[in-house]
């Protein structure tokens, strides 16, 4: 089935809306994403240290003389790639900016007090991180400082350590048990979440650090998204098992075990077509494609992957609840933090929902994906330095 003919999803109405009576027509359409990414981004060109040990060049007969000193001065200096920390910075600008806009625009030069307190909070609301955590940090900005000159510094300090007391117990790696062999990750999200990139990304990763993996292109539903993951096996020298778009995703899992059994493959990890969490029946093939590969081995999938795109902010909440009644989600991905103010989504999540967050994404290259800390979030995000 092409992408457009999957039919358009309802949002479920929750439980709020279904005891004040209202109707499915009241109810808004789930947040979109605040840019509309391209439907499929070719990874870019592999840089050098991307790229696994090339074939040494043959050894040359004739001896070779020595370039000449000026020669290997004149050669240019590679550039240094920014280090994770710019990057996470740099891609949670747009939220801390916003956050931290807020806060000086309300601590510069007037008093701490009710009202102060009310427009942080909701400064912090704006940003998505829920009431919950709004409320404890303005109360925790409020400990001892009521009446008095706050800076702005001294509030994004409270921010931060409130943010990362909420992130710290959340942010655990994804560990992969070798007693498992292969290891199987099964990702899942709705349309355009950064699954296949998250994967792309993934695969890097675990290829880097010596694991043999093998991708399965389980969007089926979508021919670029195969193409698209075969670009990434490619290019890290991983083997990507596919059948031609429209087939059966559970059966195409079955397969892909099998095959990454047989190469005695470290680690699985399969992609799975976009769906809307309201879509009953893209959820129940879900199911399938868990109970399918539990045929093979009664533990797999050993990770199931929840991608979450930071854009669409309050919306990755029902994402989370209904994935994980589905589909029994063990940890979250949270992608393009790069293209959003309400980064703050991570932290109503994590407070909501204490699921372990492994990875987060702040851009498109294989670089962009990194395990998550708590501190490093809390601090950017409050635009705090290192
Ligand atoms: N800026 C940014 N873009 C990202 C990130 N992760 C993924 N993308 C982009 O988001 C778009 C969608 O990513 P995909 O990986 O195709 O998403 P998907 O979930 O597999 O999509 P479907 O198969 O349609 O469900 C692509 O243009 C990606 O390059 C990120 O962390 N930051």
């Amino acid at each position: 089935m092409a992408d457009e003919d999957k039919p358009e999803a309802k949002p479920k109405r929750s439980l709020f809306e279904r005891l004040l009576g209202r109707k499915d027509a009241d109810i808004p359409p789930p947040a979109a994403p605040e840019s509309a990414a391209p439907d499929f981004a070719a990874p870019e060109l592999a840089a050098p240290e991307d790229v696994p040990t090339a074939t040494p060049e043959p050894l040359a007969l004739e001896p070779v003389a020595a370039p000449a000193p000026q020669a290997a001065e004149a050669k240019p200096e590679p550039i240094a790639k920014p280090s994770w920390w710019a990057r996470l910075r740099q891609g949670l600008s747009r939220s801390s900016q916003s956050i931290g806009g807020g806060i000086a625009d309300i601590f510069t030069k007037r008093k701490l007090d009710s009202e102060t307190l009310q427009e942080l909070e909701d400064v912090l609301i704006r940003a998505d991180l829920g009431t919950g955590a709004a409320l404890r940090i303005a109360e925790a900005v409020a400990k001892g400082r009521y009446d008095k000159n706050v800076s702005p510094d001294e509030v994004k300090t409270i921010l931060a350590s409130e943010v990362e007391a909420v992130l710290a117990p959340v942010a655990r790696p994804l560990e992969i048990d070798a007693s498992k062999r292969p290891f199987v990750i099964l990702v899942i999200g709705v349309n355009g979440s950064g699954k296949t990139t998250t994967i792309g990304k993934l695969a890097a990763k675990f290829s880097r650090d010596g694991f043999k993996v093998v991708l399965a292109a389980g969007d089926t539903f979508r021919a670029a998204a195969i193409e698209q993951l075969r670009i990434w096996g490619a290019r890290f020298h991983c083997e990507v098992i596919a059948r031609e778009s429209g087939g059966d995703a559970a059966g195409l899992g079955y397969d892909a075990l099998e095959a990454a059994r047989a190469q005695n493959a470290d680690l699985l990890i399969m992609d799975t077509a976009g769906r809307l969490q309201n879509r009953t029946e893209l959820m129940a093939e879900l199911e399938k494609i868990i109970r399918v590969m539990k045929k093979l081995d009664p533990e797999a999938p050993h990770a199931v992957l929840l991608v979450l795109d930071a854009t669409v902010g309050q919306n990755a909440l029902s994402q989370v609840e209904i994935f994980s009644r589905t589909a029994g989600v063990t940890g979250l991905v949270m992608t393009k933090l790069d293209g959003t103010a309400r980064g703050g989504i991570l932290v109503a999540i994590a407070d909501k929902f204490k699921l372990p967050i492994h990875f987060i994404g702040v851009g498109e290259g294989a670089d962009d994906l990194e395990s998550f800390t708590a501190r490093d979030f809390a601090r950017a995000i409050a635009g705090l330095e290192e």
